[in-house]
């Protein structure tokens, strides 16, 4: 409950960044949820934006709330994106992919020009690794996958989701890799990215440019590059 406040009022002061007519990417989770709603209401209240979504839920939500959603073929650049994290440092280096939308955040997030990241004070860290990194890989022969991340020094497990495998929005699986503290971040992204069969990892070295920090009694803490 108290994080939950603390995901509400990082997520709410996020609409502090946007400008009228800005394309906005909509990050996924549950801190992202209470940025979209803020936007909704800003649109509502007639401020003409329009946004992409980083996953199919996301794109519910904000349709349900009047956001205009454009095709990502009619994007020319996405002025801010505004998702959540997992964990973050104080260097602004991420791990995302909790909600299993790390593919997509990642795409959206390599084409914006700003990437605020939204969440509660629990998961800014001194060290990357606590939160167990979500690797986004193809279905075919995953067993084999799983072995290559064990020889690279994690411990895998299959994401699964009520007794099933989960599946991402892009029909992949996930397997949470515990690392313990990562020590050398941009050596095991290329590594990892490396690996036949793995699609992409939930590394964001150097994308987010602003962090806002959320606390239960309402306050934000702002962090940028
Ligand atoms: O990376 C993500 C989804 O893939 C989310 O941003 C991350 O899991 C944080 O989620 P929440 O705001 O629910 O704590």
């Amino acid at each position: 409950m108290q994080q939950d406040l603390a995901k509400k009022a990082a997520g709410e002061a996020a609409a502090a960044y946007i400008q009228p007519g800005m394309t906005i990417g909509l990050g996924t989770g549950s801190t992202a949820y209470y940025a979209i709603m803020r936007i909704g209401e800003l649109v509502r209240n007639g401020m003409q934006l329009q946004a992409v979504a980083t996953s199919a839920a996301s794109e519910e939500l904000a349709r349900a709330q009047q956001i205009p959603i454009i095709p990502f073929e009619q994007v020319d650049s996405i002025d801010l994106d505004i998702d959540g994290a997992d964990e973050a440092d104080e260097s602004l280096q991420l791990i995302k992919g909790g909600g299993g939308a790390l593919l997509r955040e990642k795409i959206v997030a390599a084409a914006a020009k700003e990437m605020l990241v939204i969440m509660d004070a629990s998961k800014l860290v001194k060290q990357l690794g606590n939160f167990p990194l979500p690797v986004e890989i193809i279905p075919f022969a995953w067993e084999l996958t799983f072995r290559h991340l064990e020889q690279s020094g994690a411990s895998p497990v299959l994401r699964r989701k009520e007794g099933k495998i989960f599946i991402t929005d892009n029909g992949n699986y996930i397997l949470d890799c515990h690392y313990g503290r990562i020590t050398a971040a941009p050596e095991l992204h290329r590594q990892l990215n490396d690996i036949p069969g793995v699609v992409e990892n939930g590394l964001f070295l150097r994308y987010a440019s602003r962090l806002l920090i959320g606390y239960a009694d309402g306050s934000v803490r702002s962090l940028s590059r």
